[in-house]
């Protein structure tokens, strides 16, 4: 399924936090978002999974109104991983991603045998089979997680939204997740703050800087020296990996300008 975001402005309490953002991710692609803190990427992804609703401009599936869609329809299509999810209830494991059945499931939200076999097959997916029966809030930043990303495959969404999805992974981990959904055949939009990992796993990257799209293309012709200086405030150079080929980033902190004292 392809996401179209047209032209999308998020103004809140008078913030402007998203400026004309367009951009879209063809149907299978895996497409990053990458900017410095702060640069509006949670909040343009929260329109997406609808947590916000945009002051301006519209958000297409397959040219279908995303926000037109009932909650049902949209969580059908759509399914998130946000950047931290704190859950207050001590559920176990099975029923944090039994959650991501509901969406299919009439009023009655009665769990059939193919929401316990989706999610068996969601948490094997992500290995994590063995977790079923835990509590969600004894486990480990990495392992929560990789439930939460089950949770979302069970949802059988056609679009993956991704906030951080690396945060608390290990390096195995973090490279197993990107491949994971990479492989996955869903589209993929993800917040990315690791260049290198962008670099490898992304169809296509938009660099997001004050609210806006700043860049946008395949990761080798974004990801430049020059435009890392100006966005990131960093020196960057250039390697390719030795096997794969992909542009990888050394960096250094450029000097940080100081500013002229103020006249006494
Ligand atoms: N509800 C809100 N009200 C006011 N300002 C907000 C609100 N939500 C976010 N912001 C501000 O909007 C800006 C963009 O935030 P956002 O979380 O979208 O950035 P981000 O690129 O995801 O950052 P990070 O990489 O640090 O997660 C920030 O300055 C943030 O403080």
């Amino acid at each position: 399924m392809r996401i179209d975001v047209d032209a999308v402005t998020v103004t809140v309490a008078g913030a402007r936090l998203v400026e004309d953002i367009t951009l879209a991710a063809d149907s299978g692609q895996l497409v990053g978002l990458v900017g410095p803190n702060g640069s509006g990427k949670s909040s343009l992804l929260r329109c997406v999974y609808r947590a916000l609703r945009p002051t301006a401009g519209v958000i297409r599936l397959d040219g279908e109104d995303l926000h037109a869609m009932s909650p049902g329809e949209g969580a059908r299509r759509v399914a998130a991983l946000p950047q931290e999810t704190v859950g207050e209830f001590d559920f176990t494991v099975a029923e944090t991603v039994a959650m991501g059945r509901l969406p299919h499931q009439g009023v009655t939200a009665r769990t059939t045998e193919r929401d316990r076999a989706e999610c068996r097959a969601a948490l094997a997916r992500v290995g994590a089979g063995h977790l079923a029966d835990r509590g969600f809030l004894t486990l480990s930043g990495g392992e929560r997680q990789r439930v939460l990303i089950a949770r979302a495959l069970a949802q059988r969404p056609r679009i993956l939204v991704l906030d951080e999805p690396t945060n608390h992974l290990d390096i195995a981990q973090q490279l197993d997740v990107l491949a994971l959904v990479g492989g996955s055949g869903l589209t993929v939009l993800t917040a990315l703050h690791d260049l290198n990992l962008a670099s490898v796993h992304c169809d296509l990257l938009y660099v997001i800087d004050h609210g806006r799209i700043v860049a946008s293309g395949p990761p080798a012709q974004v990801l430049t020296p020059a435009l890392l200086a100006e966005v990131f405030g960093v020196r960057a150079h250039r390697v390719r990996h030795p096997e794969s080929g992909a542009v990888q980033l050394l960096f250094d902190r450029l000097p940080v300008p100081v500013c002229p004292a103020a006249p006494s």
